[in-house]
């Protein structure tokens, strides 16, 4: 049986960093409309205590993609699930990720919305797992970068298990 066998970063710490990259992202779009796009399920707390701390006209859209299923390994096969419901084109879109780690579904996620011809398109994760990445792609971003070890919580799962945590623990 998996088990959470340390916190890796708190409650409170992620809150106060979510209301710092709100304020960069706030900044930096300067005054424009944002579509945050949550990539599901993992995305889901992070996405919806983002978007409570960015005060600009923000609207929301989500892609259900799944590559991990009830494994701790990539399959490196990234499915869409669920597509957007709205057209992308001439909208500034953000990707709202919980995790990066191989990349892989990024890279493939990406690919398919700039295909789309957004106005821009920017990523932003809470976690970022660099020493795992297999592929190369340009985050705009980052919350904390971690080491290589599984983690789940704050929207994160470990075989469906753990999302409702509200910190971030390592799976032993
Ligand atoms: O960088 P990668 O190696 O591709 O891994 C990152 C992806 O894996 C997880 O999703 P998962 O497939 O577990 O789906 P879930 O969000 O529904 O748990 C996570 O939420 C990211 O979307
Ligand atoms: O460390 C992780 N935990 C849970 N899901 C994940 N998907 C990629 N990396 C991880
Ligand atoms: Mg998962």
């Amino acid at each position: 049986m998996h088990k959470i066998t340390e916190i890796l970063i708190k409650e409170e710490d992620i809150k106060k960093k979510v209301y710092e990259l709100a304020k960069i992202i706030e900044k930096d779009y300067n005054g424009e409309e944002i579509l945050l796009v949550g990539v599901l399920k993992g995305a889901c707390v992070f996405i919806s205590d983002l978007m409570r701390n960015i005060n600009l006209d923000v609207a929301l859209d989500f892609m259900a993609v799944s590559s991990y299923g009830m494994s701790t390994k990539s399959s490196g096969v990234v499915k869409i699930l669920k597509d957007l419901d709205s057209e992308i084109e001439n909208k500034n879109v953000l990707i709202v990720e919980d995790i990066i780690d191989t990349g892989l579904t990024l890279k493939y996620l990406c690919e398919n919305l700039k295909s789309r011809k957004p106005k821009s398109l920017k990523i932003c994760t809470l976690l970022d797992k660099p020493e795992r990445r297999k592929c190369d792609i340009k985050v705009d971003y980052v919350g904390f970068s971690i080491p290589d070890k599984f983690i789940a919580g704050y929207g994160i799962d470990c075989a469906e298990k753990f999302r409702n945590l509200p910190y971030i623990g390592i799976v032993g």
